[in-house]
């Protein structure tokens, strides 16, 4: 297949990142390389979404910070960008309405580039043929996560099952390898995931990095060194606004995550594990 003929794919990960990290931008070039591999997707965008504040995670910082530090470490990438709609949101916003407001986007875009292409004459259309060979499919969205995150849809009231069926079955998922999950045995625990396997991406990260915010902001608060594992601007932006303290880490302590809240369980709080989803 030649590239011109390819599928367009925007890759959406959504999460807290809390603080961002080197190996949340790992997982868009891992995610791409595959797909590109399999020579039928032209991965054209990769869309960072930070959970907005009400998710009630312990330890959840402020989604100004999470959003400016994503900012800050994306400056270097010429195609992942951090997209504040969620966080813009009046409450927690369920992931498959996530999916299904960027799909809505890509829609809209797609149409406002082919109106603009109508609207050109017709030497300068001649001169656009890349732009509306680009233009000319609604491209597949799919959902970016560690294996830790498909682990979290078999948590009892976390997730609908019609909303992982709508993910699995209008959307797809690329799952990259994080030591301590086996993506593959959730598939063949779950009959869902085994029904939409078809349309999982499991992608292995051979050169393991073991990074998570959960420990980065530990190492914050002990004064200890994170260089090397989020970027510099994002380090410098932390120790400006002191944003990760003892005080900040107690933020949500004991609170209930809003989907647990809206499923209106009595299940012991997530909140309440050191190493979070
Ligand atoms: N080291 C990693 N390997 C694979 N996936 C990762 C890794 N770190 C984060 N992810 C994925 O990134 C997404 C966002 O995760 P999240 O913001 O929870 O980061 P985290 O490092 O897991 O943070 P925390 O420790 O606070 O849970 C999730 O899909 C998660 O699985
Ligand atoms: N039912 C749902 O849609 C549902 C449940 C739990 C988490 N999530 C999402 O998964 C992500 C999890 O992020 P963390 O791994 O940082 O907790 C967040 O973006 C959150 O909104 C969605
Ligand atoms: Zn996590």
């Amino acid at each position: 297949m030649s590239v011109k003929s390819r599928i367009p794919l925007i890759l959406l990960a959504c999460g807290s990142f809390n603080p961002i990290t080197n190996m949340h931008m790992r997982l868009f070039e891992l995610a791409r390389d595959h797909l590109h591999r399999t020579g039928r997707y032209q991965v054209i965008e990769g869309i960072m979404s930070p959970v907005s504040d009400d998710y009630r995670k312990k330890g959840l910082v402020s989604a100004r910070h999470r959003i400016a530090m994503a900012k800050l470490a994306l400056e270097t990438s010429d195609w992942i960008r951090v997209d504040p709609w969620e966080t813009e949101q009046e409450s927690w916003t369920e992931t498959v309405k996530v999916l299904r407001h960027h799909y809505n986007e890509s829609v809209r875009l797609l149409q406002s580039k082919k109106e603009f292409m109508k609207n050109k004459q017709p030497t300068e259309r001649s001169t656009e043929n890349f732009l509306s060979s680009q233009c000319s499919v609604v491209p597949e969205l799919k959902l970016l996560c560690g294996a830790d995150f498909l682990q979290t849809f078999q948590t009892p009231n976390l997730w609908k099952k019609e909303h992982i069926q709508e993910i699995l079955e209008e959307f797809g998922l690329v799952c990259i390898s994080r030591a301590g999950s086996d993506p593959a045995q959730y598939i063949y625990e779950s009959e869902l995931l085994t029904k939409f396997q078809h349309n999982i991406f499991l992608v292995k990260e051979w050169i393991q990095n073991e990074i998570s915010s959960t420990q980065i902001r530990y190492a914050l608060c002990r004064g200890l060194s994170v260089k090397y594992l989020i970027p510099d601007s994002v380090i410098a932006y932390i120790a400006y606004h002191n944003i990760y303290t003892e005080e900040s880490e107690r933020k949500n302590e004991g609170d209930l995550l809003q989907p647990l809240k809206l499923h209106n369980t009595a299940v012991s709080p997530l909140n309440d594990r050191s190493h979070s989803l």
